[in-house]
């Protein structure tokens, strides 16, 4: 499989601070890759730099072939659509009119959608369960409402890879695991941050595993997801079993026995 997205040792800093560090990642075409990794260690900061809101210190960020940052801006855009946890856009657009922002990218000036680009506009809104909001403000939305809609302006996009940061948060089960399940079908590379591991281990053909800014395993979910890195680098104590129909591993927590992470080298 060729790879889609290479990132080559990249490394970030932040006020001085190193985040990421050297981080070797591949993504295959129309491969789904979840990073995962505890608070703080570095996920976001990763996408980030490959979304080009942060510039690497170290490494480089390669897509298709070429390094991201002698990229246009507009080109990467056609390229690369992201779902980020930065602040969200203030202005009171309808639902219909923020998915449409997603074809930006591809049109000139103030160049009118086309008949097709409007029938996606339809598809994404309707894959979203999104489309009897289409005249809404999206500022009068539910948290999980606007998510939805934010992905379908990411769809939109038509991206060769999709970067998605936590895109399950304020989404109820049902959305939760049609969006994930939507990232199963042939589509775009995905690069996705998940914080449930068993949803990531069911959506994700690899998982790659950040603590302390450094990739401390990568690979199938089922020779990541131990219980040896679960207590090493999350500090919990779980069982890892396979699900009954999927094969795929799952974790089953055990409240009662928490551990720290505190100590943990970085
Ligand atoms: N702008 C910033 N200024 C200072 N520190 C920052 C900044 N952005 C991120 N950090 C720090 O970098 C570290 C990594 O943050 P990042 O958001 O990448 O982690 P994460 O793995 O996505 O965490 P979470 O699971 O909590 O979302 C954290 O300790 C965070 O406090």
């Amino acid at each position: 499989m060729s790879s889609l997205l290479v990132l080559d040792e990249l490394s970030a800093t932040i006020d001085g601070a190193a985040i990421v560090r050297d981080l070797a990642l591949d993504v295959a075409e129309r491969q789904v890759v979840g990073l995962i990794g505890p608070n703080g260690s570095g996920k976001t900061t990763a996408l980030r730099c490959v979304y080009r809101a942060l510039r690497p210190s170290g490494g480089a960020v390669w897509i298709d072939g070429q390094e991201l940052s002698r990229m246009p801006l507009r080109d990467s855009a056609r390229v690369i659509a992201a779902l980020t946890q930065e602040g969200r856009a203030d202005l009171d657009f309808t639902v219909e009119e923020v998915v449409a922002l997603g074809r930006a990218p591809h049109l000139r000036g103030n160049q009118a959608l086309s008949a097709r680009e409007r029938d996606l506009c339809h598809q994404a809104m309707a894959r979203m369960e999104v489309l009897h909001l289409a005249g809404r403000g999206v500022l009068s939305l539910s948290g999980g409402e606007r998510q939805r809609v934010l992905v379908a302006r990411a769809l939109v996009q038509e991206p060769r890879l999709l970067v998605l940061d936590e895109p399950t948060n304020h989404l109820d089960l049902h959305h939760q695991i049609r969006l994930l399940s939507m990232l199963r079908e042939p589509g775009p590379g995905v690069l996705v941050t998940l914080h449930d591991l068993n949803l990531a281990a069911s959506a994700c053909d690899r998982l790659a595993v950040l603590s302390h800014g450094t990739l401390v395993a990568s690979g199938p979910p089922a020779d990541v997801l131990t219980e040896q890195l679960l207590r090493e680098v999350f500090g919990v104590e779980a069982s890892v079993v396979r699900h009954p129909l999927t094969g795929v591993p799952q974790v089953l927590y055990d409240l009662g026995a928490a551990t720290t992470t505190e100590g943990n080298p970085a």
